[in-house]
């Protein structure tokens, strides 16, 4: 088991080849920020739904045991963990986000969980729109609540589909930017009555409100499958699970 140190944590060193531009700085200084409550606001504000959508990426990704496979906008590891376990102590997961605060708390949980699998866990500081990974390299992609917040959605689909293997498949979930008035009115509702007052309380108030203005500048399911289409993927199928509060699009190289 890699010693942990809690103040360094073991993540490979960053590995930005482009300064990122002034918007992307203000949501890594945001999932910085909220890094310390993330985990258990997702439990509490989702009643712990969030690990059941969660385990439904990793499957729909196509992981199997001894794959190589990355875990994109990893923050504190939620879906690293579960692929980790997928593909086993043969197999090589990478973690990557740009957010030190999320990375840190991704690695203290690697310590304390302390599952034999996760030693094939590698976590990198690094750009979902600048891949330091070779083309063709991974068996599986996973991406969850990270395509809404990169500030280039086109460029990061581009990024998974050179650094995947022929064949194999991504697995993005996120808020689903319903067309259903009724499921639209109740994503706005809870966000603004439960999940920002919630947030409120630990100051994080703005952090969350975010939440709304980046589902409505989100894409539609069926916008994410033509996108994926678009930079070059065989297939593509988006799926609404959640109620249709939540969505998860599937991408074949
Ligand atoms: C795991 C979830 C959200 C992760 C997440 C993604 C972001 O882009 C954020 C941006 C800014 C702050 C926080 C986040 C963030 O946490 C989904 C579940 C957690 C949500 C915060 C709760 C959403 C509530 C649903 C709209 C309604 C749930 C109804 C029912 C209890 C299942
Ligand atoms: C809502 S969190 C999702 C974390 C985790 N995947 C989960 O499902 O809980 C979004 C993550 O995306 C990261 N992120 C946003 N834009 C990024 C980018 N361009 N490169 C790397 N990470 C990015 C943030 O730092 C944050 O940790």
């Amino acid at each position: 088991m890699a010693s942990l140190q809690l103040s360094v944590p073991n993540i490979v060193g960053s590995r930005f080849k482009r300064r990122p531009v002034r918007c992307a700085v203000e949501r890594q200084d945001l999932f910085n920020r909220i890094a310390p409550v993330y985990d258990n606001l997702n439990d509490l504000l989702s009643l712990g739904q969030h690990r059941i959508w969660k385990r439904m990426a990793v499957s729909w990704s196509g992981a199997k045991p001894g794959d190589s496979v990355l875990d994109l906008c990893c923050g504190s590891g939620d879906l690293t963990f579960l692929m980790s376990e997928k593909v086993g102590s043969y197999g090589r997961v990478k973690g990557l986000d740009f957010s030190k605060e999320q990375l840190s708390i991704a690695s203290s949980r690697q310590y304390f969980l302390s599952k034999a699998c996760y030693n094939n866990i590698e976590w990198v500081e690094g750009d979902a729109l600048d891949l330091p990974f070779s083309n063709g390299y991974f068996d599986a992609i996973t991406m969850g609540y990270g395509l809404r917040n990169v500030v280039d959605k086109r460029q990061a689909m581009r990024e998974m589909f050179r650094v995947l293997k022929p064949g194999s498949r991504v697995s993005i979930l996120d808020f689903n930017k319903t067309t259903q008035l009724l499921t639209a009115m109740f994503q706005e509702w809870m966000i603004d009555n439960v999940v920002v007052p919630t947030a409120t309380v630990y100051g994080l108030a703005k952090e969350y409100q975010y939440l709304k203005t980046s589902i409505k500048e989100f894409l539609t399911g069926e916008e994410l499958e033509k996108l994926a289409l678009e930079v070059g993927f065989s297939k593509a199928r988006h799926y609404e699970i959640g109620g249709g509060l939540m969505g998860n699009l599937v991408a074949t190289r």
